[in-house]
């Protein structure tokens, strides 16, 4: 196991044992891939910052992250049964317990942050950071646009990219600013906000296409389960073959506006790759 895992695990030892403790270590350590502290990780190093530095943070963005997959797969939402390779939170325990551990998880996140080893104003930044991009003007905006959109046949293109700018890239972004307000590098933040909205959008539509040519073990959630909730997605208003074309333009996009930067490169290629690549 490695260090970030076991920094994950031990993070919620300060709680009081309860249903819901046992759902959020449920839900949060059942083997995510990861993808947004990895994030963060590959943009410390990029600037040469050693990843431990980010622990705190990218637990916090995990906890977010699982949060909102477990509310996600409420019957309210989506509605679904397997996640990270298991039940769903809800199916595991019942749905009170996973709203109440989904609710919790987000509030720790904010406790969490506090451990950074990091100044006072920039843990005024990284709060300030994780608040915006996670709320009702970042993702939670972005899962309202994309419940209006269910059940239409008329959305478009550009209505499906806004759901998926904020549902998604939000949280993909955040890392990545997280990462420059370590390393002292506010100034690179519109740079860092252009790939994050990029990458957002390849990862997006890449799990699009995985949701239709993937199995549910492949995955370790339900599959096609937006055409069962009656989603538009990418794959459903452009095909697979121009989807994954779409997600490699974005990638590229993305891996442009990286080599504008002032770090290293090559720090970053393999969350990159591991973002479009990904499965389980
Ligand atoms: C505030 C909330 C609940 C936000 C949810 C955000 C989110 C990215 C959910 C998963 O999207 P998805 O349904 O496209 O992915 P999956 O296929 O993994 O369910
Ligand atoms: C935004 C989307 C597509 C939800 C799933 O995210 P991940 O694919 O990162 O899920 P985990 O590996 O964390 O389970």
């Amino acid at each position: 196991m490695n260090s970030f895992e076991e920094y994950l695990q031990n993070c919620l030892n300060n709680i009081k044992d309860s249903k819901v403790k046992e759902a959020m270590l449920y839900s949060l350590l059942a083997g995510g891939k990861r993808i947004r502290p990895q994030l963060l990780f590959s943009a410390l190093k990029a600037y040469g910052i050693a990843e431990e530095k980010g622990f705190p943070c990218a637990a916090a963005i995990e906890m977010i992250h699982t949060y909102s997959l477990i509310h996600d797969d409420l019957p309210a939402m989506d509605d679904d049964t397997l996640r990270r390779g298991r039940p769903t939170c809800h199916i595991q325990f019942d749905e009170a317990t996973a709203i109440l551990a989904g609710d919790a998880l987000l509030t720790q996140a904010f406790h969490e942050v506090l451990k950074s080893d990091a100044t006072a104003s920039q843990l005024v930044s990284l709060e300030s950071l994780i608040s915006s991009y996670s709320g009702a003007n970042g993702m939670v905006l972005g899962q309202i646009y994309d419940l209006e959109a269910e059940g239409r046949c008329d959305v478009s293109i550009e209505a499906l990219q806004r759901v998926h700018e904020y549902k998604t890239g939000k949280l993909i972004t955040l890392p990545l600013l997280c990462a420059a307000v370590l390393a002292n590098h506010e100034e690179d933040f519109e740079v860092w906000k252009s790939i994050g909205y990029a990458m957002g959008l390849s990862f997006q539509i890449q799990d699009d296409v995985f949701d239709v040519t993937s199995t549910c073990e492949e995955l370790g959630k339900d599959i096609m389960s937006d055409a069962g909730n009656h989603k538009s997605t990418y794959v459903s208003l452009l095909g697979v073959e121009r989807a994954t074309q779409l997600a490699q333009e974005y990638y590229d996009q993305a891996w442009q506006h990286c080599l504008a930067l002032r770090i290293d490169h090559s720090a970053m290629k393999p969350v990159f790759d591991a973002l479009i690549k990904r499965k389980k």
